[in-house]
């Protein structure tokens, strides 16, 4: 299912903090949102997901606008790993996994065997199976944020909005997340501060800079030292990774360039 956004005005209190952002997600692409703080990547998140409502333009699923779409609709199509995380604290983690197939489930039915596979094989995918007995607020934030991607794949969608989803992962967790998003291929809209790992995984990035779409491509053809010194503000060399052969900066960590905010 391909996820259109067109011209998209949205923001907070009346004011738009992201204007006329178009993009594209092709049925099974992988779309990166990169940018750096308070660029607008959240809020384009959000309204795919429903969470903020665009104050002008659209976004399409598979060419239906959202907004003709019902909750109940929109939650079988779209599973998002939000940035604000919900007060799930005194459920299980088995619970808050089988959240995710409440869009499946007609009121006051309990879960079936589909419900159940779908809940397990989630918590397998993101190694957690014979974890959900546990509390949720006992678990460490990386595992929090896995339990959670498990909700997300549990309800199965058409496409997957993650923002942010490798926060609190240590490195061997980042890569099998990475893994197991290429694994899934559904068509996912994805925010990644680690332009690394953004150019691995994704098929495009688009990079916003002050709620604006200003470059979209190919990893490789967006990513070069000069959006990386203009969009970022920082010196990089940008390379062929020794052992994969996939785009790899090289930032100087030693000094950020001349301010590049908005
Ligand atoms: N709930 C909110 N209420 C008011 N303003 C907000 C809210 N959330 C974000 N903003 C503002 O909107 C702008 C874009 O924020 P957004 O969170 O979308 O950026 P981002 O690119 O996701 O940033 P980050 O990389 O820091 O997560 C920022 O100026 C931010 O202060």
């Amino acid at each position: 299912m391909n996820v259109a956004i067109e011209d998209l005005h949205v923001g907070y209190a009346g004011r738009d903090v992201v204007s006329g952002v178009r993009l594209i997600a092709a049925a099974g692409e992988t779309a990166g949102l990169v940018g750096p703080n308070g660029s607008g990547k959240s809020t384009v998140l959000r309204t795919v997901y429903r969470h903020l409502r665009p104050t002008a333009g659209r976004v399409l699923l598979a060419g239906t606008d959202l907004r003709t779409l019902t909750p109940h609709q929109t939650a079988r199509r779209v599973a998002a790993l939000p940035q604000e995380r919900g007060s799930d604290f005194e459920l299980t983690v088995h619970e808050v996994v089988a959240m995710g197939r409440t869009p499946y489930q007609r009121a006051f039915a309990g879960a079936d065997r589909a419900d159940r596979e779908a809940v397990a094989g989630a918590l397998a995918a993101v190694g957690l199976a014979g974890h959900g007995g546990r509390r949720f607020a006992a678990l460490s934030g990386g595992e929090r944020q896995r339990a959670l991607l498990a909700r997300a794949f549990a309800q199965d969608p058409d496409v997957l909005v993650l923002d942010e989803p490798t926060n609190h992962l240590d490195v061997r967790h980042q890569v099998e997340l990475l893994a197991l998003l290429r694994a899934r291929r559904r068509t996912t809209l994805i925010s990644l501060h680690d332009l690394n790992a953004a150019a691995s995984l994704c098929d495009r990035l688009h990079v916003l800079h002050a709620g604006r779409v200003v470059a979209s491509g190919p990893p490789r053809e967006v990513l070069t030292p000069r959006l990386l010194a203009e969009v970022f503000g920082v010196r990089a060399a940008v390379t062929d990774h020794p052992l994969t052969g996939e785009v790899l900066i090289a930032y100087d960590h030693r000094e950020v360039l001349p301010a590049a905010d908005g």
